[in-house]
């Protein structure tokens, strides 16, 4: 099932990036011959459903999160494609990674085995890449088009957004996002060539107007360390320990 208004929000999407839904659907065909069954929906279930959870994204304030990162051992992390480099690198192993694929592959590889969930999103500009969910021990597939079979649609755009999304479809009490600095700063972590600049400052921009939108139905309680978010209460890191503890 698909959340209510994201046919009408995905279609702004296509216009707005000139993407065609017939190769979103052939991606998604693609992912769902290569998934297997599985209970991932289950361990996801277990992590979020009336948890607090944080949402951690590639913006500038990802340099400050990471020491706080470190000492939240049993918070679940759900976090967003090549946020997870730096992540892996400081000793932290996400609990649930969020990626259209575009990430560091070799850290994607060095835990792709581990019980991580990884949630792989297929779009009509990343069918070369599907085959990688080979090495991915537990796996599900999700679309921005219309979901069938193995293939979800929990709403959202971008890997930090559909992070929220993911997070609001599975119940998460809390929902804190990290890293999550949308606006017209690229963080220094995400993988963006100089030509393609341009373009991600499109996506951020469309990724925070949804989460703005997700704000106006979610029973989630919405809070971000990052950069200020209509709809999301803005806390500093030590109002974040009460939070957590
Ligand atoms: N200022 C920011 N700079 C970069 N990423 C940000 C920022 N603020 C929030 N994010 C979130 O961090 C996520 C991870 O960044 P990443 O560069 O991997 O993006 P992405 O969604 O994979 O983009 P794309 O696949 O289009 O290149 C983004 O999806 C976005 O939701
Ligand atoms: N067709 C298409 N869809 C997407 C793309 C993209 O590059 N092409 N990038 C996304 C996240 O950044 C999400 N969805
Ligand atoms: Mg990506």
């Amino acid at each position: 099932m698909m959340i209510l208004g994201w046919k009408k929000r995905y279609k702004e999407i296509l216009n707005e990036f000139k993407y065609a839904e017939k190769e979103d659907k052939e991606s998604a065909i693609i992912l769902n011959s290569i998934l297997k069954k599985t209970n991932v929906n289950k361990k996801i279930i277990n992590l979020i459903k009336g948890k607090t959870v944080l949402v951690i994204g590639s913006g500038p304030s990802l340099a400050s999160a990471i020491p706080k990162l470190k000492n939240y051992k049993k918070i679940v992390k759900i976090a967003a494609d090549s946020s997870i480099k730096p992540l892996v690198a400081n000793g932290i192993i996400p609990d649930i990674i969020v990626t259209d694929l575009d990430g560091d592959v070799k850290t994607l590889e060095k835990i792709g085995k581990t019980k991580c969930v990884f949630v792989v999103h297929a779009h009509g500009d990343n069918i070369e890449k599907l085959e990688f969910v080979k090495k991915f021990k537990n796996c599900i597939g999700t679309t921005q088009s219309t979901p069938f079979d193995k293939i979800e649609n929990y709403g959202g755009f971008t890997d930090g957004d559909r992070g929220v999304f993911l997070a609001n479809h599975f119940q998460a009490k809390k929902i804190i996002l990290m890293g999550m600095d949308f606006g017209d700063q690229i963080g220094k972590y995400s993988e963006t060539k100089r030509s393609d600049r341009k373009r991600k400052l499109m996506k951020l921009k469309r990724g925070e107007s949804l989460l703005k939108w997700l704000s106006s139905f979610t029973k989630a309680e919405l809070f971000t360390t990052s950069k200020a978010i209509e709809g999301f209460k803005k806390i500093s890191y030590k109002e974040l320990d009460i939070i957590i503890t």
